[in-house]
């Protein structure tokens, strides 16, 4: 699905009229501090439920206000539903957040639901912003967020087996950290720990088989020299060639001493080398992003061979890529069939992005004071 309408209240400097987007392209330019973050920070509250660019709610209600809401309605774009044509709305969406009562009310068609997976379910959102480098020179954490967005639009319930696995993890933390180890009390947190873990292993395991295969086919069709020689490799948390139950009988004293699980899914991660050495040391900036957004792609064509549609939310896409990256992945996001928001600063040129070739079906839109004009 496409995300076609958007209106929103009392979100940053966003004007509250209703704004129509392509369920293609969308080209969004203006002056900085113009508001193109924000309309792209309000689409991605829509499919993440958070902002990607800040922790606190408060930072994105208008000043002096203590409530904003976003409303978006989707097409069915390419998505096999058999519902409704291009451009039409099939579903609504909306989030309100009030600060003063730390509240937020989400809704699916009009009726009122609990969890956020139910937005995040029928608008799959893949950020591209400044932050993105993250995912390969910040700490395993990144990766795994990265690894469980994919993760979680395969496999939904993934969402409430990770949930429990967090309780359980808080619950056997607890015991490790009481005085007197509790060694009976441990062992029944050991059992449902390690039985959650291989379930979640179990599926980030053939998510990331999945992901490796569509990211080498790409990259064997962009043709990047410098990607010759790239490593991708999945690590559950724990050395696999123990059972995690002997494992963590194994560690029960250094767990002990520290305080808290040091095995498991929570220490997972996906190890990107090349020519034996760790990305992050290796690549340029401008070589990472181009990375981080290709492995994007390559989850987006999960989906899109699943039959779902990925909004990407592309932030400043002249920063740090070349026009030849820039054409190169500006390319690839229209094979996908995807739905795309590019901002920049200056006038996007669609020759520029799209060279040699018709330019895909896209909106272009100037963005003044929160306000936006199409052209
Ligand atoms: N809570 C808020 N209430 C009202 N205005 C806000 C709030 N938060 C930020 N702003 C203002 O909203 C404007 C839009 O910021 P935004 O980051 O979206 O701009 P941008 O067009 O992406 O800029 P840049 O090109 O510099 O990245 C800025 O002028 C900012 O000062």
């Amino acid at each position: 699905m496409a995300l076609v309408k958007l209106q929103t209240e009392h979100f940053r400097n966003l004007s509250p009229a209703p704004v129509s987007f392509s369920p293609s392209f969308n080209l969004l330019y203006g002056e900085n501090g113009s508001g193109k973050t924000s309309i792209l920070e309000a689409i991605g509250y829509l499919g993440l439920g958070r902002s990607f660019r800040v922790s606190r709610h408060q930072a994105v209600v208008s000043h002096g206000e203590h409530r904003f809401t976003v409303f978006g309605g989707l097409d069915c774009g390419f998505d096999d539903t058999g519902l409704g044509e291009a451009g039409e709305v099939i579903h609504r969406l909306g989030i309100a957040r009030d600060v003063a009562q730390k509240e937020t009310m989400l809704r699916v068609d009009g009726e009122g639901v609990r969890s956020l997976s139910a937005l995040a379910a029928h608008l799959p959102v893949s950020v591209i912003d400044p932050g993105v480098f993250d995912v390969v020179a910040g700490g395993p954490g990144k990766r795994r967020q990265f690894l469980d967005w994919a993760v979680f639009h395969v496999e939904h319930s993934f969402a409430s087996t990770w949930q429990q696995c967090q309780r359980v993890t808080s619950q056997r933390n607890q015991t490790l950290r009481n005085g007197r180890l509790d060694e009976s009390l441990l062992r029944v947190w050991d059992a449902q720990y390690t039985a959650l873990s291989e379930r979640i292993t179990e599926v980030r395991q053939s998510t990331f088989d999945l992901f490796k295969t569509h990211f080498e086919a790409l990259v064997a069709e962009v043709d990047i020299g410098w990607t010759q020689g790239l490593k991708l490799e999945f690590y559950p948390g724990w050395d696999t060639s123990q059972s995690l139950v002997d494992i963590l009988a194994n560690h029960r004293e250094q767990e002990r001493r520290m305080g808290h699980t040091l095995y498991g899914p929570n220490r997972a991660d996906i190890r990107l080398k090349f020519q034996g050495r760790p990305v992050a040391e290796t690549f340029s900036r401008g070589q990472q992003k181009t990375l981080v957004i290709l492995m994007k792609i390559a989850q987006g064509s999960i989906l899109s061979e699943m039959g779902k549609q990925v909004t990407f939310l592309l932030d400043d896409i002249n920063a740090e890529l070349d026009i030849g990256h820039r054409a190169m992945l500006a390319s690839k996001l229209r094979s996908l069939g995807c739905q795309v928001f590019i901002t920049s600063i200056e006038h996007p040129e669609p020759d520029v992005l799209w060279p040699g070739e018709e330019a895909p079906d896209y909106r272009m839109f100037h963005v003044e004071h929160g306000k936006l004009t199409e052209e």
